[in-house]
């Protein structure tokens, strides 16, 4: 349910891994393309998608029958769509989250907003997260990936409806956890855009990594993730393929706004969603409520919504009180 570049390009890998899928495009030129050309040009330039994917604008139609609900729409949209799907659910499917943000106002995550939404309890919601940049993969570029369920099972069902030659995916039963790395690692990724952006070298790079992962880890434990978590795949993977890669719009987005672009000149050249640039605001939220500091996501809030330069965020962050690691 997405037709962007992650729900396209995961649509191929299930396809890959042998599965039949039924892709719901919002735009029936989309879907046309996908059908007729086995391409979505928009996302994936000339990718050719399996033979085994099938595309409709229809979203009841894409429903239908299906054991595995996966959802790949933007993190703010997910309310909205699913309100309009849940009543075509089908029994016992199992629903996939792609999606790696925090919802504004409830701060929910969005499991917690599928099994809400849905009306479906949490051991049907598995999550999939991980160092997965869609051009790569759509590429067969061989990578990790993890599937994360409070049902070991129903991870390894997925785990096997997902694995290919290029597709490696592990099973983890801590939802919290996955979920956590990979929202907050898109607003860390942001910051080390905007380094990037500001000509700023590894030293800088390295401490946001290192930091952004330690107030990532700090959420995480106060709400019941397993610390274990950010050191694997969901946790330290993620954050250092998105804060690296060029291919990632929040990083694309960060050197933007590094470089002295506005917030609507930055999403115009990363055109795609940037995530992290709404969860900022609900992981300051998250953060809030449960009295927990997390400094650079702060700042980044701060550069994003409340006008301060990156330079100032900066002098912010190297005035705090020094204290032990
Ligand atoms: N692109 C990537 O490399 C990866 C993305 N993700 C996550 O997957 C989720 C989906 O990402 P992408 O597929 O990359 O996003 P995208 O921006 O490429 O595509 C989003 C899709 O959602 C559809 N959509 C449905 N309702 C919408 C609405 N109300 N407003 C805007 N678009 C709407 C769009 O038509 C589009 O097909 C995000 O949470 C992202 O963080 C996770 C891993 C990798
Ligand atoms: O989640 C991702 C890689 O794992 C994709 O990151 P971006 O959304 O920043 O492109």
């Amino acid at each position: 349910m997405g037709a962007g570049s992650w729900g396209t390009t995961f649509a191929k890998v299930v396809a890959d891994a042998g599965n039949t899928v039924t892709m719901w495009a919002r735009r029936a030129d989309v879907a046309a393309s996908i059908n007729d050309a086995h391409t979505n040009p928009e996302y994936l330039g000339d990718i050719r998608l399996p033979d085994a994917i099938r595309a409709t604008a229809d979203d009841v139609a894409a429903l239908a029958e299906a054991d595995m609900v996966v959802l790949a729409v933007p993190s703010q949209t997910l309310r909205d769509n699913l309100t309009a799907w849940a009543p075509h659910l089908p029994d016992n499917s199992t629903l996939v989250s792609l999606m790696k943000g925090i919802e504004l106002g409830t701060t929910k995550r969005m499991s917690e907003v599928i099994c809400e939404v849905g009306k479906v309890e949490l051991d049907r919601v598995v999550i999939v997260t991980g160092p997965n940049l869609a051009p790569e993969i759509a590429q067969e570029q061989p990578t990790a990936s993890v599937v994360a369920c409070v049902d070991e099972q129903r991870a390894r069902v997925v785990q096997n409806a997902t694995t290919t030659g290029y597709f490696r995916p592990y099973t983890n039963t801590d939802v919290i956890g996955c979920e956590l790395g990979g929202a907050v690692k898109n607003v860390i990724a942001l910051a080390y855009g905007m380094a990037t952006g500001l000509g700023l070298g590894d030293n800088t790079k390295a401490t946001l990594i290192t930091r952004g992962l330690a107030e990532t880890a700090r959420l995480g434990v106060r709400l019941g993730a397993d610390p274990m978590t950010f050191s694997g795949l969901a946790g330290l993977g993620d954050l250092v393929a998105t804060c690296t890669s060029p291919l990632s719009r929040n990083h694309t987005f960060g050197v933007q706004v590094g470089r002295g672009k506005t917030l609507a000149e930055a999403q115009a050249i990363t055109k795609q969603t940037a995530e992290g640039v709404k969860s900022c605001l609900s992981i300051r939220d998250l953060a809030g409520r449960n009295g927990v500091e997390m400094p650079i996501a702060e700042q980044v809030e701060r550069v994003c919504h409340e006008g301060l330069s990156v330079s100032e965020a900066i002098v912010s962050l190297m005035a705090r009180q020094t204290k032990p690691e």
